[in-house]
C-alpha cells in the first residue's frame, strides 16, 4: 500500500493514442450551423512533418472552422489531435490544450495584429525567447515591409497587414502553420513574391502548412497535397495536379485551369513569344503570364480562358 497517493484532480490524463514526432494525426468532430441546416465536421487526416497541404472546398464546407480547431480556438465536441510527439487534444480522456500550448500559428483573413504596437514590435512578440533581435528585421525584409516597420498596422493598407501577419506567424517558428487565404489581398508580383518567401522559409523551418485557397495556382505552387472538403468531409485527397486536372474533383471552374507543360517557344505575328503546351493531354498555345521566360521542359498551369501559361515551381 503507498504511503501517499495522488487525488484525483491533480492527476495528468494520459492519452492512449501514439504521438509520433514526425507526423501530425488527427480526426475531429464538431456539430455546425449553415444557412441550409446543421452540418456535422468529421475530419480526420494522417499529414508528415514538412508537408504542405492545400484545403480546398465550397463556401461554407468547413475549411475555416478546421483550421479554428486545430488551433485550439474553437472546442470541438469529440476527437483527437496528436501532433509532432504530442497529444493537443484527446477528448476521451480530458486533454485539451490551451492555444498557446500548441505549436500552431495562424493567418486569418482578418489579420488579428496588435493595434498599439508598431510594425517591427509586432513581429518581435511574436519571436521565441533567445531569438536575436534581427530574425524580425530578417523577416520584414522577407515580406517587403522593412521601411514601414515604425508605423502602427492601422496605417497599413489591407495587403502590407496582410504580409506582416504573415510575418508575425513565421516568426514564431511554429511547427504547424495554419493560413487561412493568407495572400488573398495580394496581387500579380507581389503575390508570386510571398509564395517563394513563404515556400523558402517553410523548407527552411521544416514547417508543415495547411493552406486554405481557392487558388489552383496557389495549391500547385506551394502544396505537394491537396485536400478538397465537401459538406464538413473530405471529398479527395490528391496531388493538385491531379486534383485540378481534366475529370478531376475540382469545381468547373477550377478545371478550366490546366497542369502542363512547355514544349517549344514559338514568335506571335508581333514577335511576342508564344508557347505551345502539352496540358492534359491536349496541345495549346499560350501566352506567358508577366516576363516569365519560360524554357521548354519548364511546368506551367494554363488557364484555359484565355489561354495564359503561368510557371510553376514544385509541381510534381
Ligand atoms: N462556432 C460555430 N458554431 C456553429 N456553426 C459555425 C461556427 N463557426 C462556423 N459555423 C458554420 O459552419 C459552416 C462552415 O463555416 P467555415 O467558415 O468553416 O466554412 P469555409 O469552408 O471556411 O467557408 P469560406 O470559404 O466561405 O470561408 C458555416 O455554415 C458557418 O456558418
Amino acid at each position: 500500500m503507498p504511503l501517499f497517493t495522488l487525488p484525483n484532480f491533480l492527476r495528468r490524463p494520459r492519452s492512449s493514442h501514439p504521438a509520433p514526432p514526425e507526423r501530425l494525426h488527427f480526426h475531429l468532430r464538431k456539430r455546425l450551423t449553415s444557412a441550409s441546416g446543421p452540418l456535422e465536421l468529421d475530419i480526420e487526416l494522417d499529414i508528415a512533418r514538412g508537408e504542405s497541404l492545400a484545403l480546398l472546398g465550397p463556401s461554407g464546407s468547413g475549411k475555416t472552422s478546421l483550421l479554428r480547431l486545430l488551433a485550439g480556438l474553437q472546442p470541438a465536441d469529440g476527437g483527437y489531435i496528436a501532433a509532432f510527439g504530442r497529444i493537443w487534444l484527446d477528448s476521451a480522456c480530458g486533454i485539451d490544450r490551451p492555444p498557446r500550448e500548441r505549436r500552431a500559428g495562424l493567418v486569418f483573413q482578418d489579420y488579428a495584429l496588435f493595434p498599439n504596437m508598431s510594425v517591427l514590435g509586432n513581429v518581435r512578440f511574436a519571436l521565441p525567447s533567445g531569438s536575436p533581435a534581427r530574425r524580425a528585421d530578417e523577416l520584414l525584409e522577407r515580406v517587403g515591409l522593412a521601411g514601414l516597420a515604425n508605423e502602427r498596422p492601422a496605417r497599413l493598407s489591407g495587403g502590407q497587414q496582410q504580409r506582416l501577419a504573415l510575418a508575425r506567424a513565421l516568426a514564431a517558428e511554429p511547427e504547424l502553420l495554419l493560413l487561412d487565404e493568407p495572400l488573398s489581398a495580394l496581387d500579380g508580383a507581389l503575390r508570386r513574391d510571398l509564395q517563394d518567401a513563404l515556400a523558402a522559409l517553410r523548407e527552411r523551418q521544416r514547417t508543415t502548412l495547411l493552406l486554405v485557397t481557392h487558388d489552383p495556382g496557389e495549391a500547385l505552387r506551394l502544396c505537394e497535397r491537396a485536400v478538397l472538403l465537401e459538406a464538413g468531409r473530405v471529398a479527395a485527397d490528391a496531388p493538385p495536379a491531379r486534383l485540378f486536372g481534366a475529370g478531376g474533383p475540382a469545381d468547373a471552374e477550377q478545371r478550366l485551369t490546366l497542369a502542363g507543360r512547355v514544349l517549344e517557344r514559338i514568335a506571335a505575328a508581333d514577335g511576342s513569344p508564344l508557347y505551345r503546351i502539352e496540358a492534359e493531354g491536349r496541345t495549346c498555345l499560350a501566352r506567358a503570364a508577366e516576363r516569365a521566360g519560360l524554357e521548354p521542359g519548364d511546368s506551367v498551369l494554363v488557364s484555359a480562358g484565355d489561354w495564359l501559361a503561368t510557371p510553376l515551381h514544385g509541381l510534381r
